[in-house]
């Protein structure tokens, strides 16, 4: 995997911010960084006293240096200093985008700085930016000062926000990221905002009242350069990023006199650093307008499960199979069955009810939450595209459990708002069953993830077989999901009874 980001920016003689705070953030997240340094700022903790930009040579030879021998998978870049700067830069970047093997991603983050002369007040820069640099960028992070300056547009309200990002859009931008930091809307919060591909995304959390926040938006950048180049979503990215950045204003220090830099630490794993997927029906959701779709019945704090470790757990597709495991004493299994008629989906429905009451086990219908909760099932597992539609009020008045499908950071986030009785991770593994590709999580995520939600009973599915069961289960998670590892068994007896002992459950 190449794991090389390079950094084109300037350089902070304070250490707090630019290229500085650029590495020690790569560093964290575990990649490479190189760089460029097209300016050599004079500044400590109390102000800008100098901006000295480099000349276009010397920033050409260190590209020149950089691209003969250690390509990137992402370039991040912060300060451009001059016109000529953007130009040249911009130039790179279309080589590099038109002749390597495999292009970089382009995360730009426009630096205003105000002291001698601010490079996004002057005219001919921002033409420059939208003119050359624009159409090669794939995420482009302004601050909201930034975007005033870049667009023109004040950002009077979340519209205001959505109106800029659509103009940074139109400008050429794959993706846009608006950070809230220096916001304050509403007051005392910080709200974020990232669009890519039509869809939009708002984080937000509680402002963290630390005045030794210098060079938190290079380091939020450079996170989130990091976290692509290590194949996260942009929307896991983002969501890394700021909990990286709320992790690093907590434990902020100061070394001058005046603004000290945001503190840079370690992958984030305390649930309380990370962000809140702002959602309809939540009181940020309504602070910033959100319109709540026609069908949703938000509700939380769900019935719990039984017990915080749910074993072995087969998905089947018959109540054959459901027979089957249920008699072999699997006590966690779910009725997963597609493209069926109302009236066969009513009456499987209600015999699969009957099995999980007559084995004592724990039964969960997938999808037809209606059906379940007509027949008095123990629970439903949905989807995240379910949650904008299912009635989950009425799916947690009936007493019903409901266990929810995550896939990455953001997902698994949004599903905690809805505090389920269980969270499922996956995919873990490439599997045949499902159609799961660029959803692939891994041991390490499945870890980090288990970790962040150790409050709930988790789940883990996709792939795991007799050879993986073991590995998965010492990441922590609770419960391992499988079809085929028990229905394409040459012996589903002796495959049951061996993926029990590989995730250490006893065999009653
Ligand atoms: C335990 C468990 N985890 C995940 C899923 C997937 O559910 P969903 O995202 O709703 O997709 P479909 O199963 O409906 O295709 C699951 N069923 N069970
Ligand atoms: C149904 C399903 N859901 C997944 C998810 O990641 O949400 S992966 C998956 C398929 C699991 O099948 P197998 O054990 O055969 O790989
Ligand atoms: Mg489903």
């Amino acid at each position: 995997m190449n794991n090389l980001v390079w950094t084109i920016a300037g350089s902070d003689s304070g250490g707090g911010a630019g290229i500085q705070a650029d590495i020690k953030a790569m560093q964290s997240f575990g990649v490479h960084g190189c760089t460029a340094i097209t300016a050599l700022t004079a500044q400590n903790s109390l102000g800008v006293e100098a901006i000295n930009a480099v000349s276009t040579d010397i920033i050409e030879s260190q590209l020149l240096a950089l691209e003969s021998d250690m390509k990137a998978k992402v370039i991040k870049i912060g300060m451009l200093a001059n016109v000529q700067q953007i130009q040249l830069i911009s130039e790179h970047i279309a080589h590099y985008k038109a002749k390597w093997p495999v292009p970089p991603v382009i995360v730009y983050d426009p630096v205003a700085i105000a002291s001698s002369g601010d490079v996004l007040t002057e005219e001919d820069t921002v033409s420059a930016i939208k003119e050359c640099l624009m159409p090669l960028v794939d995420v482009i992070t302004p601050n909201t000062h930034e975007t005033q300056l870049l667009t023109g547009v004040y950002l009077i309200g979340p519209s205001a926000v959505k109106d800029a990002a659509k103009k940074l859009l139109s400008w050429g931008a794959k993706a846009v990221v608006i950070k809230g930091g220096h916001w304050d809307y509403p007051t005392g919060y910080c709200i974020d905002y990232c669009t890519q591909n039509g869809e939009e995304y708002w984080l937000g959390n509680k402002k963290i009242q630390s005045p030794h926040s210098h060079g938190t938006g290079c380091s939020m950048a450079s996170v989130i350069a990091a976290c692509l180049a290590k194949d996260y979503p942009l929307k896991d990215a983002f969501i890394l990023a700021k909990a990286y950045i709320n992790q690093g204003l907590k434990q902020s220090v100061r070394y001058g006199e005046g603004i000290g830099p945001v503190a840079h630490t370690a992958f984030p794993t305390q649930l309380d650093d990370y962000p809140q997927v702002i959602e309809p029906g939540s009181w940020l959701g309504d602070e910033i307008d959100f319109d709540v779709p026609l069908e949703f019945n938000m509700a939380a704090d769900f019935a719990p499960c039984e017990s915080k470790k749910l074993g072995l757990y087969a998905v089947v597709d018959s109540l054959d199979w459901l027979d089957k495991c249920l008699q072999q004493g699997i006590t966690t299994a779910q009725l997963r069955v597609k493209n069926k008629t109302d009236l066969e989906l009513d009456e499987l429905i209600k015999q699969a009810v009957e099995l999980g009451k007559k084995y004592h086990a724990h039964v969960f219908i997938n999808d037809y939450w209606q059906l379940a909760i007509k027949h008095g099932a123990y629970g439903v597992h949905l989807g995240q595209e379910d949650l904008e539609t299912a009635n989950l009020a009425a799916i947690k008045e009936a007493g019903l459990r409901l266990g929810l499908s995550t896939h990455g950071f953001y997902e698994m986030l949004r599903a905690h708002n809805y505090r389920p009785s269980y969270m499922a991770f996956g995919a873990i593994y490439p599997t045949t069953t499902k159609d799961m590709s660029g959803q692939i999580q891994g041991l390490d995520k499945l870890k980090k993830c288990v970790l962040l939600m150790q409050s709930y009973p988790t789940v883990a599915i996709g792939g795991i077989d007799l050879t993986r069961a073991s590995e998965v289960a010492n990441t922590g998670v609770g419960s391992v999901a499988v079809v085929r590892a028990i229905s394409e068994a040459d012996d589903y007896i002796e495959a049951i009874s061996a993926l029990k002992s590989a995730i250490n459950q006893p065999n009653e």
